[in-house]
């Protein structure tokens, strides 16, 4: 039984919640091997981001190399890529190493503000990453910004998610957290038929890393063979889970708690 590898190419989050940490987490706890490439080191806790340091290209270009010539990924995601020069060469080395099952989580801004992706590295995201990209999970204000409309209601959700699709994205996933729906919906597109998950939205402020928990559940999913109907509800729980049960850590927008929906299936 050949255990199955996620490659996880993103930043890293000292506070733990976000970026390659929830990653991390998150694969483990849904028995996937992780790997990550780091891109970005920030200095962040549950206040917001102090610090911002894009690692040097060829430190990125060394350890994606790594990992092509000894631990090849069954799916892989993209997090925080920070500019135009990370995204292109991460895209470079995905055509060249012809990885398959990659997860586009297109990070931009931090919950406090921050800004994770240079305004001039959105084009390059659209030209050379998106079609590339198996699944695209996009947060509404990322969806704005990657179509250039606004999106107010499900219509205008569903018009973004046809344009993102145009782009050369199999499937893409409008996430609802930003939504102002009573419920989180989240809404996905194969390029011809739309479909939803909807579940309670829960109020607590405590939702620190939740896009990149539920993209890494995503990848995990697919590494381990799942359709993307059975990868999207099995994000959509984990999250779900990881939101619910708060482990009220840090003074600000706290962590999700990885482990919860294990323990939900105890
Ligand atoms: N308060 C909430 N209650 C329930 N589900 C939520 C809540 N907030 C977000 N979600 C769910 O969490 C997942 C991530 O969506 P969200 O819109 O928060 O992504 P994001 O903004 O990219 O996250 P982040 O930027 O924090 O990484 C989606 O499945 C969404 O429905
Ligand atoms: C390294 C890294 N990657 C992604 C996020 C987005 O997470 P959030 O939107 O919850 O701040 C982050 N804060 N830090």
């Amino acid at each position: 039984m050949t255990t199955a590898k996620a490659l996880t190419i993103a930043g890293s989050d000292s506070g733990g919640g976000a970026g390659i940490q929830a990653d991390l987490k998150t694969f483990q706890e849904l028995k996937v091997y992780g790997m990550s490439v780091i891109t970005a080191i920030t200095a962040q806790n549950t206040l917001g981001v102090d610090g911002v340091y894009p690692m040097m290209l060829e430190a990125i270009e060394k350890q994606l190399e790594c990992i092509a010539v000894d631990l090849q990924p069954d799916a892989l995601k993209t997090g925080m890529l920070f500019n135009s020069e990370i995204i292109e060469l991460v895209a470079n080395k995905m055509e060249q190493y012809k990885w398959k099952n990659l997860v586009v989580d297109p990070v931009m801004i931090a919950k406090g503000g921050a800004n994770l992706l240079q305004q001039e590295a959105t084009e390059s995201m659209k030209r050379k990453l998106l079609p590339l990209a198996t699944v695209l999970t996009p947060n509404i204000p990322e969806a704005e910004e990657l179509t250039g409309i606004s999106i107010r209601n499900m219509e205008e959700r569903k018009e973004a998610a046809k344009r993102l699709s145009a782009m050369g994205v199999n499937y893409v996933i409008i996430k609802g957290g930003h939504g102002d729906e009573k419920e989180a919906v989240d809404l996905l597109f194969d390029g011809s038929h739309f479909s939803s998950l909807v579940a309670e939205r829960i109020p607590t402020k405590n939702t620190h890393g939740t896009g990149c928990t539920f993209s890494a559940a995503i990848t995990a999913a697919l590494a381990n063979g799942y359709s993307i109907n059975d990868a999207f509800q099995l994000g959509k729980d984990f999250i779900h889970q990881a939101i619910k049960n708060d482990l009220h850590i840090g003074s600000g927008h706290g962590p999700t708690n990885h482990w919860a929906y294990q323990e939900s299936k105890r």
